[in-house]
């Protein structure tokens, strides 16, 4: 048997993903969790000096969207040829774009910089994203990626938790179709059990 442990902060983050994807595919993994204060211990071995990482068969793996990639793949939430491939590529590249223009808002330190970020951030970003994000998801009928349940929409489901907590906002409060994106992903039946066992986490 594969023997696979998936290493994260204790936080829903980049790591939620692949956890709910290997859920929903009823793979064994160990939910290997570390405290905030233990991280500079972890740190010095880790790859890149950053988590998560994937460790299958003593085979050590990092970045999580590669990660969750493989883990897709394995879950059979992939598309059916490499057109479908590239369209959840891109959505999930286009999400990993919009957490890093909120990251920037949302992890500055200088308080006179952040202010400067707040309006273009929440009246410009913010909206761009999700208006086309929606349009994506309405056209899809219910899924971000070739019309159909693939990883695009676990990407979504994964860190949408976190970007809310981010910006302390409900991000999809107005966009019903990104709703039932999310929605699609966490009624799974497997994927609904994860989520009422998994630790409670803010982010
Ligand atoms: N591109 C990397 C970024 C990983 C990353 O930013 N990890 C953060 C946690 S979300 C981390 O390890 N932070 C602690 C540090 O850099 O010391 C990925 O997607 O895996």
């Amino acid at each position: 048997m594969t023997d696979i442990t998936f290493t994260y902060f204790n936080c829903k983050g980049l790591g939620e993903v692949t956890r709910m994807i290997f859920k929903y595919a009823g793979i064994d993994f160990i939910d290997d969790r570390f405290s905030d204060e233990d991280w500079p211990k972890i740190k010095p071995n880790m790859p890149f000096g950053q988590t998560p990482i994937l460790i299958v068969d003593g085979k050590t793996a990092n970045q999580s969207t590669a990660i969750a990639r493989y883990a897709a793949k394995k879950a059979k939430l992939i598309g059916s040829d490499d057109w479908e491939n590239l369209e959840i590529d891109a959505i999930v590249d286009t999400i990993n774009d919009f957490r890093t223009k909120i990251q920037l808002y949302a992890y500055e330190q200088d308080s006179v910089i952040k202010e400067t970020r707040k309006g273009p951030l929440f009246q410009e970003t913010i909206p761009f994203y999700l208006e086309k994000l929606e349009q994506i998801a309405e056209q899809n009928n219910g899924h971000l990626a070739a019309a159909k349940l693939t990883w695009a929409d676990f990407f979504l489901a994964g860190v949408i938790d976190y970007l809310d907590h981010l910006v302390e906002m409900n991000l999809l409060e107005n966009s019903p179709n990104l709703q039932k994106v999310v929605r699609n992903v966490i009624t799974i039946q497997a994927v609904k059990a994860w989520i009422d066992v998994r630790p409670q986490t803010e982010a």
